[in-house]
């Protein structure tokens, strides 16, 4: 089974969104404005080169009407002269404008890059799980490389062939006013048929864009997941897929580069017919003797050299149209209210003071009345957690089970706040979680997390990234003994090994114990632990947890288990049923007077909870 195409951003379009190109480009101002001075020089300096190679049907006219027709070889040899210094000022001019631009607007990209990246960092993990990695991926990179070559050629040069092009027309109107009109003939015409060609082109390069993201999905999707497509034989259908896809950005483009012909067509067509034209009556004017052969010399000259301003017109409009596209896919993103934006209240110093003062009964980690729904869950469907009482004494660790699919997951993800209560509060030590700015919650509160994520850097960095900064060697070892992650010191640079995607690929019980000695670097008051041992081998699980019992004495736990081994290392268990905390005590307690909860351990079904069958799914990115 092929993988489908994968789902695009939520406010994604392939319509056109009536917005002005010109209006969209403008919102990259602030990002120019420092660069400003040396962009400007070098459109001035565009500009110059361009009015030069107009001086040069100029000093032909003096040419053929002065020293050819006076047969004045030493006038002849001054005019080529004049007319080679002529084009070596303009090559050297344009040269100048290169290296001007180059340097600037490397930074401006870098800039842009930048602050996406910062901002991808502090969006709701709401927000990502709705997006496809590939539709992000692709802004960060194709949509800036536009950006940037937009900056760099089509901006300057709209406005050097612009400038060019009007005192092309007026050298040529002042040459002969006729001429002139006959030659701005097809500036209407051209003008109607850009503003149709600009809408449909706008509508086929968010296309062609947006399927670009899908593309980087299925190929990020494929290197992540190699190992099932490969152990499932899927190369063929994933192939498929891809090839589905590459067909589809394959049509699309064809209808742009269809598009282009037509306005290029055009746009050649048009003024060669006016040149054509002007060349006639031009001649008739010459052989009345009402018009001088050097003057139709000059005028033709000025004409041609008004060619490549005017054909490029076409290409540049695309350019513009394509690098309006990015922009306005690069501020989709960024225009996405990060964590701190969606609740300004959280800071606010009233409510510090109000909760700087706990009752004791308060101290530790408390669930009341928490409910909570994923903002993409289907209509209708039931909250995952129903209303949440839960209280962990400070010092105190509770295990949390329930069937799969229960929401133990995504209770726990609730306390770092990576996602929102829809009702109800969560309080550490009394102070609601929401009230709290984001960095010291999350400085109090460490996590490990099923899937242990690694970074491409060393076992070290991996590690000491759950620490507040200060955290030492000392700190460092003592988190990897608790984690019995002993097996770094025989990598081949002991901690300085890197690990993760580019690294040293580790087995998954290996990862499991830097993501666990992660946690515990910092000495976390509030420690959230989600299955952290499934991928043990019994052995090395007893060695953890006998390691992990000193640490969970001096911190308040929440540890999601499965296994009763993992479950007999809390003071207590919560069973998390239908939305709720339904029952709450010791294991052998447990086991005794709740039939789910004996069930659950002993591994055979039971009737009474399917949260899975039941549950609201998640249809978000699953379904990719
Ligand atoms: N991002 C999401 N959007 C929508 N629904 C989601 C999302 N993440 C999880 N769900 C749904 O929420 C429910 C609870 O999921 P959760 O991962 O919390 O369960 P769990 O108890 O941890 O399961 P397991 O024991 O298998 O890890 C499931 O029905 C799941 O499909």
């Amino acid at each position: 089974m092929p993988t489908p195409p994968p789902s695009p951003p939520p406010d994604r379009t392939d319509e056109p969104t009536g917005r002005s190109a010109v209006r969209t480009l403008l919102r990259l101002w602030p990002y120019v404005r420092p660069v400003r001075v040396r962009l400007f020089t070098a459109a001035f300096v565009a500009i110059v080169a361009s009015c030069v190679g107009l001086v040069i049907p100029l000093v032909l006219k003096w040419l053929v009407d002065g020293p050819v027709a006076d047969r004045d070889t030493a006038g002849v040899w001054l005019g080529a002269l004049c007319l080679l210094l002529l084009g070596v000022a303009e090559a050297v001019l344009f040269g100048v404008r290169r290296r001007l631009v180059a340097r600037p607007l490397a930074r401006v990209e870098a800039d842009l890059r930048g602050r996406l990246y910062a901002h991808v960092q502090r969006l709701p993990v709401a927000f990502l799980d709705r997006w496809a990695s590939g539709q992000l991926l692709s802004r960060g990179t194709t949509d800036l490389m536009l950006l940037r070559q937009f900056l760099a050629f089509p901006l300057t040069f709209l406005l050097v062939n612009a400038v060019t092009i009007v005192v092309g027309v007026v050298v040529m109107l002042l040459q002969d006013f006729t001429l002139g009109l006959v030659m701005l003939a097809p500036a209407v015409p051209l003008i109607a048929f850009s503003s149709v060609f600009e809408k449909r082109y706008a509508r086929a390069s968010r296309q062609a864009q947006d399927q670009v993201g899908d593309l980087t999905t299925v190929v990020e999707e494929s290197v992540l997941g190699i190992r099932i497509v490969k152990g499932f034989g899927r190369h063929r259908s994933q192939a498929r897929a891809f090839r589905e896809l590459s067909w589809r950005l394959r049509g699309t483009e064809l209808r742009k580069a269809r598009l282009l012909a037509t306005i290029w067509a055009v746009i050649v067509i048009l003024p060669e017919t006016a040149v054509g034209a002007t060349l006639v009556v031009g001649a008739v004017q010459v052989a009345d003797g009402t018009l001088s052969a050097g003057t139709l010399v000059a005028f033709l000259s000025t004409a041609l050299a008004l060619r490549w301003p005017v054909e490029s017109i076409g290409f540049l409009l695309a350019m513009c149209q394509e690098a309006a596209t990015a922009t306005e896919r690069y501020f989709e993103v960024l225009d996405a209210p990060t964590e701190e934006q969606q609740d300004p209240g959280g800071r606010t110093p009233a409510v510090r003071r109000s909760a700087a003062r706990p009752s004791p009964a308060d101290a530790g980690l408390r669930f009341e009345g928490v409910r909570f729904r994923y903002p993409d869950a289907p209509p209708g469907s039931p909250p995952v957690l129903d209303g949440v009482d839960l209280h962990i004494r400070p010092g105190e660790s509770v295990a949390l089970v329930g069937a799969t699919g229960s929401g133990k997951t995504t209770l726990t993800a609730l306390v770092p706040r990576l996602h929102e209560v829809t009702e109800g509060r969560i309080t550490l030590d009394g102070r609601d979680i929401t009230t709290m700015p984001r960095e010291e919650l999350r400085a109090l509160v460490a996590v490990a997390f099923e899937e242990p994520t690694l970074f491409s850097a060393s076992v070290a960095d991996n590690v000491l990234m759950g620490g507040d900064g200060t955290a030492g060697t000392a700190e460092l070892h003592r988190a990897l003994d608790v984690a019995q992650a002993g097996f770094v010191h025989t990598l081949p640079e002991g901690t300085a090994t890197r690990v993760g995607e580019q690294g040293l690929s580790l087995s998954g019980g290996q990862r499991q114990r830097l993501a666990l000695a992660r946690a515990v670097v910092g000495r976390p008051r509030f420690l959230i632990l989600d299955d952290p041992l499934s991928a043990l081998d019994v052995h090395t699980e007893a060695a953890v947890e006998a390691a992990l019992r000193q640490v969970l004495a001096g911190t308040t736990a929440l540890i999601v288990a499965h296994r009763p081994s993992t479950v007999l290392l809390a003071d207590r268990v919560a069973l998390l049923s239908r939305g709720r905390i339904a029952a709450v005590g010791t294991h052998h307690e447990l086991l005794r007077t709740d039939a789910e909860y004996a069930r659950l351990m002993s591994g055979r079904p039971w009737a009474g909870a399917q949260p899975d069958a039941s549950g609201p799914g998640r249809p978000a990115k699953e379904a990719r």
